[in-house]
């Protein structure tokens, strides 16, 4: 697949050049001093106290004595911080620290920050695999064999970085970017401590993810891994699945890892016999996607979890984001000692440079015709086409994925709203396949592996800077080429200041010509009208817990209509008024409610 997108590129580039200067740290034996430049780097970088300890080579046979990269580093965003740190800090803080600290909270500061360095294997964005093969490794022989099978012979640089790390027992928060193995990274080292201990029936690893994607995929690669390990099973608990049924397999075949999404393990920790006396067995908590997990949406399951899990073991906390936030908070899970593994080097971006990031910027009426455009140049072009459009709600999904369907493109859809049972189906095709669209909410927007993605469509903005480096990770993954399109409406502009320090570049929508106009008018018509209107409410929702979109509620509803008027309808849906009421919405005019 070609990384040129074709279309044309406006003269703007969506980026910032930031200072450079400083060193960068490893993860291996160091091979200059860290002076004063150093100490500069923790004022400026707000947060953290950057004590780099060397950690003891002796778990790799050869050393791969990577030369210390020059470290660049971008000043941090304002965040949505939630609360300030229990750490106690440990430096005194310069004039740049104190006014770093104005825009983004404290975070922890009792940690050691490992930055990996690894440029040895080169590329425009430096490779996503190491020097250093499994077999120089401290790995059994089951594990070895196990990888060997599954076609692994190189650590990808986030396992080099972080497998001696966790090998010794520390806690570790990693951060590595998207589709560069960090689900090995986790697994593997946790697989070698269980293969040590003696059998039993108790749970002794837990990894917990936001979605059941992911948790199925997690799996899959456990099992991998497991294939020699005779004595260690996988199993996975998540919503949408019979309840009996797991607790069933889980009674007669107990296994000592368990992969979950966090409210199915409620279900199980409050419902099923003995289930919270297995649990107290864990000695690795892995938290997978660990922002999203650690984020508001799932904060309080996750604590509830871990007042079950026993307070020595060992966590780990990887995501290929890593918010200030996260810091603040990851004394909920981690022991204050932890280590933070990041492998992005300072200066380097979140994303992959082989990613030709786009956006678009175009009004809402033309959206679906510019998709079509955009959908119709690309399988011209790419005879293995395999393209996720996100959208910002599951109704939406549904309602785009008509339309594309009535306009004969070869489209699948996933989300929420669609039984677990069509969910795997879908995704399980979609894995597979090549010359297939699927479109999807935020269900696939995390760690789910579809290899070969040559194209990720954003349409209408994403919920947040990390969930926008998540989804387009879904493309350029394990170091190939991809594609992404961001595709907002004047008013969604906003969004694009807190990606700046990306490469994403503004690019001229495809013309939409009449013909084109009155297709996809064509397709939308056929669309049922109760999609339309779920897919009204739905948007509205969405819009309406965007903190800069909901601000001034009368241009809100303004821009809903226009969204309605965008599928054709000519009356505005109705709402139910518990529905209006829930949004904050139920008196503000220029709304139907039911
Ligand atoms: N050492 C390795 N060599 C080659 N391929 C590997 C290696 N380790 C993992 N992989 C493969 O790389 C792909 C990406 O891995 P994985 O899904 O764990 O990435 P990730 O970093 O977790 O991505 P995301 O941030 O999107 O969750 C998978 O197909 C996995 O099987």
């Amino acid at each position: 697949m070609s990384g040129n997108p074709g279309y044309a590129a406006a003269p703007k580039r969506h980026r910032r050049r930031r200072p450079s200067d400083a060193e960068e740290g490893s993860s291996f034996p160091r091979t200059r001093p860290r002076g004063a430049e150093q100490v500069r780097e923790v004022a400026v970088s707000a947060a953290t106290k950057i004590d780099i300890a060397d950690v003891p080579s002796g778990i790799m046979s050869g050393n791969p004595g990577y030369a210390a990269a020059p470290k660049r580093h971008r000043r941090r965003r304002p965040r949505d911080a939630e609360e300030g740190s229990s750490f106690p800090r440990t430096r005194p803080r310069g004039a740049e620290q104190v006014r770093e600290v104005a825009v983004v909270q404290p975070v922890a500061t009792d940690m050691d920050v490992e930055t990996s360095t690894n440029t040895a294997a080169g590329g425009v964005d430096g490779s996503y695999l190491s020097d250093t093969r499994f077999d120089q490794c401290a790995v059994s022989p089951l594990s070895l064999q196990g990888i060997r099978d599954a076609g692994y012979e190189r650590l990808t640089r986030v396992q080099e970085a972080t497998l001696p790390v966790i090998l010794q027992g520390k806690d570790v928060l990693a951060k590595a970017k998207t589709g560069t193995g960090k689900t090995v990274a986790f697994l593997l080292p946790a697989i070698e401590l269980l293969s040590t201990l003696p059998r039993s029936t108790s749970i002794n690893l837990l990894v917990m993810l936001p979605t059941r994607e992911l948790a199925n995929q997690v799996a899959v690669e456990a099992r991998k891994l497991l294939k020699y390990h005779s004595s260690l099973g996988v199993q996975v608990v998540i919503g949408g699945t019979r309840l009996p049924q797991e607790q069933q397999s889980i009674k007669s075949t107990p296994r000592q890892i368990l992969v979950a999404t966090p409210g199915r393990l409620i279900d199980h920790l409050q419902h099923t016999p003995g289930f919270s006396t297995r649990i107290r067995g864990v000695k690795v908590l892995v938290l997978d996607e660990a922002d999203r997990l650690l984020d508001m949406g799932f904060r309080r399951d996750i604590e509830k979890i871990i007042s079950f899990i026993p307070k020595e073991r060992q966590t780990l906390l990887f995501s290929a984001t890593v918010p200030a936030e996260v810091h603040q908070i990851s004394h909920l899970a981690m022991h204050k000692d932890y280590k933070f593994i990041n492998t992005v080097q300072e200066g380097d971006e979140e994303t992959h440079a082989q990613v030709n990031q786009m956006y678009m910027v175009a009004a809402l009426d033309l959206h679906f015709s510019i998709l079509y455009g955009v959908l119709k140049k690309h399988v011209a072009e790419d005879a293995e086409y395999k393209v996720i459009i996100f959208c910002t709600t599951a109704m939406v999904t549904k309602l785009v994925a008509e339309i594309l369907s009535q306009l004969k493109l070869n489209v699948r859809e996933i989300h929420s709203r669609k039984t677990q049972y069509a969910r795997t189906k879908v995704s399980d095709e979609f894995r597979r396949s090549k010359g297939l669209i699927l479109v999807s909410s935020d269900v696939s927007a995390r760690g789910v592996d579809y290899p070969d993605v040559s194209l990720v469509v954003q349409v209408g903005v994403p919920s947040n800077r990390q969930q926008y480096i998540h989804r387009l990770g879904r493309t350029g993954r394990k170091g190939k080429e991809g594609q992404g399109i961001l595709l907002l409406a004047p008013w969604e502009q906003h969004f694009l200041s807190s990606v700046n320090d990306l490469s994403i570049a503004e690019t001229v929508a495809p013309p939409v010509n009449p013909i084109i106009q009155a297709e996809v008018q064509g397709a939308i018509r056929k669309v049922d009208m109760k999609t339309k209107e779920s897919a009204y409410q739905a948007w509205l929702g969405y819009y309406n817990s965007n903190k800069t979109i909901s601000i001034d509620k009368s241009r809100l509803i303004k821009l809903a209509e226009e969204f309605s008027q965008s599928m054709g309808l000519e009356i505005l849906p109705a709402i139910p008024r518990l529905i209006l009421g829930k949004m904050g919405l139920a008196n503000v005019p220029g709304l139907r409610s039911s």
